[in-house]
């Protein structure tokens, strides 16, 4: 099939490269001439695993990039609108950047055969109507076009492998022929004949069977799709808050996330406490459903607390720090991780650059590392001498008063934690994805802060402290 993707951002261009791999024939279309250029060049655009072999494979080939709406939309059978639709200040989404497509399309697709228009980007309940009625006030007749939404569920760092292994496809469509040509697009990942270059990776509770396809209402396909984000950003909320009781009673979190989750009907996936959910995706879906539910005069305070839990969350761990430093005036910290979360680039919305943001106003000093991050990090910071950015995680910990970890990123896991403590000018370790174990940071002399656990301190600072007290 002929296929136009309208916005090659983290989406689009996934997206497009993904089904180009399954088979079909993918014009990607962007604005943003630098982004175009430098895909046509085979530049790295974002980081994402699995996805410069993907582009590498069919660039040029089944998979081509365009600044011309005009060229990408006149040869397709489905064009796909993968925009963003960032928050307005009121948490409302912003659908402007839709309207502009939709207007761009209306030029394009009257008198050049039947044309799908599906909605990739994440709406609220209701646009798929607005959208229509915005083709047909540019002059595109109803009879012209099909419409429908089909919501995207991947996630940043392996959003090559949700794309291609997803647990659901949702198509909601009023047209039949709408449908049926997205059913067809995407047989591939329902039937189970995908055999590509990229493999599944196996997940907890993963039945490794094909895709599911829902075939719904537009407006319920749309609600599917906030629905599922305000319900993940909830479970994030609940377990941190859940962390902060553990925290004051002496429970252990991680523990208690494998009791809680061995019950099926909860399971232990989304679940990990920490400094809060980030991302360009959570934030503002949770406050975009909470204003659709507003503006309905339906009652929904629940999101209310959901957004409310994940901010204290990273004032929480701020207080942790300064509490355990003292001071933070004249501190020199080393971080470790800048992105929303590991596996990716993204700092749209980063927990992490918040109390980055947070600690350098409180005066400290950062010497930050993030493997894929820094450069679109840096962009967050004014040049102030502040902040300075290493080329590795030792070299952050070089004579720094202590160590905070504020991404989950898999190299993280293996650091060599006595090589370290060496270069630290004190052992002490903020870890804000609770990603270490606390007794091996123990044995390795630290003074361990993490979330939902006890807090620990090293093995001869105890047993100071325990002759100091038997002396008194
Ligand atoms: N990032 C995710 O993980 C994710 C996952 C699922 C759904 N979504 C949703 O998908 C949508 C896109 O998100 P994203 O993260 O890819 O955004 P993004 O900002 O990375 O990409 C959007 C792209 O659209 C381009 N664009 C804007 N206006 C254009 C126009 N008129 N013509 C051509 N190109 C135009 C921009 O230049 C940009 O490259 C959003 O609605 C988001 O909520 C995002
Ligand atoms: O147990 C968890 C899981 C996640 N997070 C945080 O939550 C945020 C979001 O993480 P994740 O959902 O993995 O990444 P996204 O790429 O934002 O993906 C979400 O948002 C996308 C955009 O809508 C959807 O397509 C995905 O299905 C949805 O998971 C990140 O800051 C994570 O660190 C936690 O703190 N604890």
């Amino acid at each position: 099939m002929n296929i136009a993707m309208i916005g090659s951002g983290y989406v689009g261009l996934v997206a497009a490269a993904c089904l180009a791999e399954i088979g079909h024939n993918v014009i990607c279309v962007d604005n943003d001439a630098r982004k175009i250029e430098a895909l046509s060049a085979g530049s790295e655009v974002i980081h994402e695993e699995f996805l410069p072999e993907l582009l590498a494979r069919h660039r040029g080939r089944r998979l081509k990039f365009t600044t011309s709406l005009h060229h990408a939309v006149r040869p397709s059978e489905i064009v796909f609108i993968a925009v963003g639709t960032p928050p307005c200040e009121s948490g409302e989404a912003d659908v402007s950047f839709i309207e502009n497509v939709c207007r761009d399309i209306a030029a394009e697709i009257n008198g050049h055969g039947p044309k799908t228009l599906v909605v990739k980007s994440t709406v609220p309940a209701g646009t798929s109507d607005w959208i229509r009625s915005v083709l047909v006030r540019n002059g595109v007749p109803a009879s012209n076009f099909e419409l429908a939404s089909n919501p995207e569920f991947l996630r940043e760092g392996s959003a090559v492998t949700d794309f291609l292994y997803p647990d659901r496809i949702v198509i909601g469509s009023s047209s039949a022929t709408g449908t049926e040509l997205l059913r067809r697009a995407y047989l591939p990942l329902t039937s189970g004949s995908y055999h590509g270059c990229v493999s599944r990776v196996p997940q907890p509770d993963d039945s490794c069977s094909p895709a599911k396809l829902i075939v719904t209402k537009p407006a319920t396909a749309e609600m599917i799709k906030h629905a599922s984000n305000a319900f993940l950003a909830m479970k994030v909320s609940f377990i941190n808050a859940v962390a902060n009781v553990c925290e004051a009673v002496g429970a252990d979190v991680e523990e208690l996330v494998q009791g809680m989750g061995s019950d099926r009907r909860i399971g232990t996936r989304f679940l990990k406490a920490g400094i809060g959910y980030g991302g360009s995706c959570f934030p503002k879906d949770v406050s975009a459903l909470r204003a659709v539910a507003e503006d309905r005069g339906c009652d929904f305070q629940l999101l209310d607390e959901v957004m409310r839990i994940n901010e204290n969350q990273r004032k929480a761990f701020l207080h942790r720090v300064r509490d355990a430093l003292g001071n933070l005036k004249g501190k020199r910290l080393a971080v470790l991780g800048l992105a929303f979360k590991g596996g990716t680039d993204d700092v749209r919305e980063s927990p992490a650059i918040a109390l980055v943001q947070s600690l350098l106003h409180e005066g400290c000093t950062i010497q930050a590392y993030d493997p894929a991050a820094m450069e679109r990090a840096r962009e967050e910071f004014a040049p102030n001498g502040k902040i300075t950015f290493a080329s590795s995680a030792y070299e952050t910990a070089r004579n720094a008063d202590a160590l905070l970890v504020l991404t989950d990123w898999e190299e993280f896991l293996t650091l060599d934690f006595a090589r370290i403590r060496s270069l630290l000018r004190q052992p002490i370790l903020f870890d804000g994805r609770n990603l270490y174990n606390p007794d091996r940071m123990q044995d390795l002399g630290y003074f361990y802060f993490s979330v939902g656990r006890r807090e620990i301190a090293p093995l001869q600072a105890k047993a100071a402290e325990a002759s100091s007290e038997d002396a008194a």
